[in-house]
């Protein structure tokens, strides 16, 4: 049933900061406001530009569609703008956690609940190292957002939010769900960022293959490249006794094996997972587009951590990160034949 603009406004628990509104900020930013919370965005003079001569406007994959004129104020640059905030949701990159935190930690009271919305096992980590006065959550977003037009951020794919559980966080859950963004309180995160990085390992793939989602998953070969780097990390995981979680139509464990079938058996037994927007890319191909530094070394770095920890190698996770790296300084695009006999003779070293 898809989503309609028409929610009744919600009662709200209180003021909403979003800390790093790019893609995702200004996605759940916007579902946020239309629910009827007081939401402010903190982010860069360059999308403040954009939403002064843009509506913001959130639109997904079920036909939900809101859009809103931000008035002044609204979407600011200052990190002060958040002193007020009884939640915040960071949802800067990686890279930008510990710099994000560090100004956080001088605005914030003390105890505010404030959930990292971002991809890889460490932010939260990163964030409460820089605040640890602030109650900082784990949290993980499934789903694709693009920005598809000034101003218009498009969420591509299926999922619902998921955080560490907090007894602080439930007065709000009822305005999140209101937004069309049900967000589910979980005592294992640690399995749930895992088995989110598991999805993210197609990130590197997708950014070097410089195709959009939907054709790169329809190529066997790239597929295989995923296979290969999950493959390798779910062996790291049984060691290390950390459980996956569910979080696609499929077990978690069966994805590698799905990923290897022809491609006439993966159309029909992917049907869900392939329907997408034609035009999504994973948030890394966006990275290496804008020439910006990737997550790469807190997706498939991560990998490579935890096989440290274990006395061990992750050379396929390795390797997928030295390429985007290389990628970083020297654009090119892999094919997927290429990319796979690269990876495979890794493995045989
Ligand atoms: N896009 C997607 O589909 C998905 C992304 N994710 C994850 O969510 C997180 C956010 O991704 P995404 O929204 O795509 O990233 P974006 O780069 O679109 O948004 C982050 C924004 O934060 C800004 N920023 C960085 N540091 C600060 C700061 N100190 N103060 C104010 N603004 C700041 C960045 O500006 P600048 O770049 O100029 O520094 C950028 O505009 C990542 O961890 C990503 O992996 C998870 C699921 C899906
Ligand atoms: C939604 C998904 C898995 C899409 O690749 C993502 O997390 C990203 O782009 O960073």
């Amino acid at each position: 049933m898809p989503h309609t603009d028409n929610h009744t406004a919600t009662k709200t628990p209180g003021r909403i900061a979003i800390f790093g509104a790019g893609s995702v900020g200004c996605y759940l930013g916007a579902r946020l406001l239309a629910a009827g919370a007081e939401v402010r965005f903190i982010g860069r003079p360059r999308l403040q530009a954009v939403l002064r001569q843009h509506p913001l406007m959130a639109s997904d994959y079920q036909g939900f569609r809101h859009s809103r004129q931000l008035s002044e104020g609204h979407y600011v640059t200052e990190p002060g703008a958040a002193a007020d905030a009884d939640l915040v949701l960071v949802t800067v990159k990686s890279a930008a956690t510990a710099e994000a935190g560090h100004q956080l930690a001088e605005v914030l009271p003390a105890g505010t609940p404030v959930i990292s919305l971002q991809n890889g096992i460490s932010n939260a980590d990163t964030l409460a190292a820089a605040m640890p006065d602030a109650r900082v959550l784990a949290g993980m977003v499934p789903f694709n957002v693009l920005q598809q037009a000034p101003g218009h951020f498009h969420q591509g794919t299926e999922g619902h939010l998921m955080a560490a559980y907090d007894p602080v966080l439930e007065p709000w859950l009822g305005l999140f769900n209101a937004a069309g963004l049900p967000l589910e309180l979980r005592q294992d995160m640690l399995s749930v960022m895992w088995s989110k990085l598991l999805l993210n390992l197609n990130n590197p793939i997708n950014a070097l293959s410089g195709v959009p989602l939907l054709e790169e998953l329809s190529q066997r070969d790239y597929r295989r490249c995923l296979a290969l780097a999950q493959e390798e990390t779910l062996a790291l995981l049984d060691r290390a006794g950390i459980p996956v979680i569910k979080l696609t139509g499929l077990p978690t464990r069966w994805i590698p094996t799905l990923m290897r079938v022809p491609d006439w058996l993966f159309t029909r037994l992917a049907r869900k997972m392939l329907a997408m927007d034609p035009v999504a890319r994973s948030s890394m191909w966006e990275d290496l587009e804008a020439g910006r530094a990737t997550e790469v070394d807190w997706i498939n770095g991560e990998v490579v951590a935890l096989a440290h920890a274990q006395g061990r190698q992750a050379p396929i996770n390795a390797t997928l990160t030295r390429l985007v790296h290389q990628c970083e300084t020297r654009r090119r695009a892999w094919p997927a034949e290429e990319l796979l006999a690269q990876l495979k003779n890794v493995n045989r070293n």
